[in-house]
């Protein structure tokens, strides 16, 4: 190790190979590649260790919409069902999602850091020029730390809300209060239908909320997923008692003392407890003196396949800020190839940057999976139909029912879903494949083996299913392709 952080006489100043900017999932595994490549490595973070993920996105909402599919999915089975007719016990769920995210107190991965090797600065971290990050601590104490080979911001996102009136004083949930929130509320509008609008909808509805979610325009939910997905989404939301309305904007938000007034375009209102704003994301890059290296504060980064940022030498953004793939898997997967490029590149070793080497994110660009845990589970990876042909490939979707699957059957009586594959036609291999049902979420991986190998049909064809799982699927498509 190399490190030489620091001298009595300046404990304001000090040096490390690397200087990681955030210690979300992203951040975390960054600075553990880099450790096990043998460089010496700081960690910034301005609020917990374990980022957006452990305390107010993945963790908190699956451990909220856990006890909702497997009460779904024990209702659908014949024997069982009536052992589950009542509520979810909202208290009781409440609790085991503050225990998920462990009271949102990070000495778990406090210790997990250390353990590694990595010395954490706390406080808000800011780029002072090349290789320099000044953290500014929590007593306002300044702290300059510099980097030897490398500077990695991975400092993520934080949930856009739109700037409509009364938006500010109206108090709106984000991702933030919507999974963290200590009570039930009575009526919640959730505004915007992609993952987070239609997950948290999911949840709350189930937890006794009655939702109502907006979706402007005519695109219906998930809209980045294949169509059915959306509207299989949309079947069971509105089964399960919640009410979707496209085609509906919000154009002024009041809160009173009995509530919050949401007013469309058009003039309708809705009344409800809480207006949850799920929107999309902006990057977390507006503070961290991205002007002072000659870059826009507020941007996200964009990055070659070893996430080192455009033009710089130094410099890596890896997982949300980089915008490549908003997702725990992905932004992990990114912070493995990068911390070992900067181990590489700073020990003078072999870059492996071209296509599926060891120092490229590539499956970025062709196989970013996805699960989505609403009621039925839509799970995903490479690209649509839609996607596809936009390419500009020749490629044919085959597309079959999963209720028509033994094994799927067995899972779940009247057992609802489907499941396309996108073959392209010239190599004979799949480039994205989509399933949406109950339990598909374990599916996925299948799929991503199958389009991250290449496996052309004729292989995938002796890749057999056991029998009766709703794997089967797989035999059937191939079927259906073969005809
Ligand atoms: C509600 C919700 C549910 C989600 N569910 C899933 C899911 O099921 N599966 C999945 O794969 N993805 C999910 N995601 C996406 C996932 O949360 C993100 O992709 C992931 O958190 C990105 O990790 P990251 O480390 O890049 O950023 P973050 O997790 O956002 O961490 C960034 C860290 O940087 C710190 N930071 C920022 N600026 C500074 C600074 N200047 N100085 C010091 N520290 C700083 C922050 O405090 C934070 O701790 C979900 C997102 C949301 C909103
Ligand atoms: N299970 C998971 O993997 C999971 C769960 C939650 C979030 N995430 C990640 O977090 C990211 C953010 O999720 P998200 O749902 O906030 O963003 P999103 O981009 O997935 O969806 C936002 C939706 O809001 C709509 N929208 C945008 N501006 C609007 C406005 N002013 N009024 C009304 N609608 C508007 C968009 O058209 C879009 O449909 C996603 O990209 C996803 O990858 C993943």
């Amino acid at each position: 190790m190399t490190t030489d952080a620091g001298n009595e006489e300046d404990r304001t100043t000090r040096a490390y190979d690397v200087v990681v900017l955030g210690a979300g999932p992203v951040g975390e595994n960054v600075a553990d590649r880099a450790r096990a490549g043998g460089l010496s490595v700081a960690v910034v973070e301005a609020e917990l260790i374990g980022g957006e993920c452990s305390y107010w996105a993945c963790m908190p909402s699956k451990a909220l919409l856990r006890p909702v599919t497997a009460r779904a999915d024990a209702r659908r089975v014949p024997g069982l069902r009536q052992a589950v007719r009542g509520p979810l016990d909202a208290p009781a769920v409440l609790a085991h999602r503050d225990d998920y995210t462990s009271h949102w107190k990070d000495d778990g991965q406090v210790g997990w850091l250390e353990s590694i090797g990595a010395d954490i600065h706390r406080g808000h971290g800011r780029l002072a020029g090349e290789k320099r990050v000044v953290v500014e601590g929590p007593d306002g104490a300044l702290t300059t730390l510099t980097a030897r080979h490398a500077v990695a911001v991975c400092t993520g996102t934080r949930a856009v809300v739109p700037d409509l009136p009364g938006v500010a004083d109206a108090r709106p949930w984000t991702s933030r209060e919507a999974t963290s929130a200590q009570s039930v509320p009575g009526r919640l509008v959730v505004v915007g239908g992609g993952v987070v609008g239609v997950e948290m909808a999911t949840a709350w509805q189930a937890l006794g909320s009655e939702v109502t979610v907006l979706v402007r325009g005519e695109e219906g939910l998930l809209p980045r997923m294949e169509p059915f997905a959306g509207e299989l989404v949309r079947e069971a939301l509105e089964a399960a008692g919640a009410t979707v309305r496209t085609g509906a904007s919000v154009s002024a938000v009041h809160r009173d003392a009995a509530g919050v007034t949401v007013t469309l375009d058009g003039g309708d209102t809705l009344r409800a407890d809480e207006i949850l704003f799920a929107v999309g994301r902006a990057p977390r890059t507006d503070d961290i003196g991205l002007d002072t290296v000659g870059l826009e504060p507020g941007s996200w980064l964009d990055v070659d396949d070893s996430c080192r940022v455009t033009g710089s030498d130094w410099l890596y953004a890896v997982g949300d800020a980089n915008h490549r793939a908003l997702l725990t898997h992905q932004g992990k997967y990114q912070a493995r190839v990068a911390g070992d490029a900067i181990a590489a590149r700073a020990r003078g070793r072999a870059v492996d940057d071209a296509a599926w080497g060891a120092h490229s994110a590539t499956a970025d660009h062709a196989a970013v999976p996805q699960v989505v845990f609403t009621d039925p589970e839509a799970g995903s990876v490479g690209a649509t139909l839609a996607e596809a042909e936009r390419a500009g490939r020749r490629v044919r979707a085959v597309d079959y029912d999963m209720g028509a699957v033994a094994g799927a059957g067995l899972y779940a009586d009247g057992y609802t879903g489907r499941a396309r594959m996108v073959v392209d036609l010239d190599t004979e291999t799949l480039v994205g494949v989509t399933f949406v049902g109950p339990g598909v979420s374990e599916l996925v991986h299948s799929a991503t083996v199958a389009v991250v190998g290449e496996v052309p049909i004729d292989r995938l064809w002796h890749a057999v299913p056991s029998y009766p799982t709703i794997s089967e699927v797989w035999l059937r498509l191939l079927e259906t392709y073969r005809g």
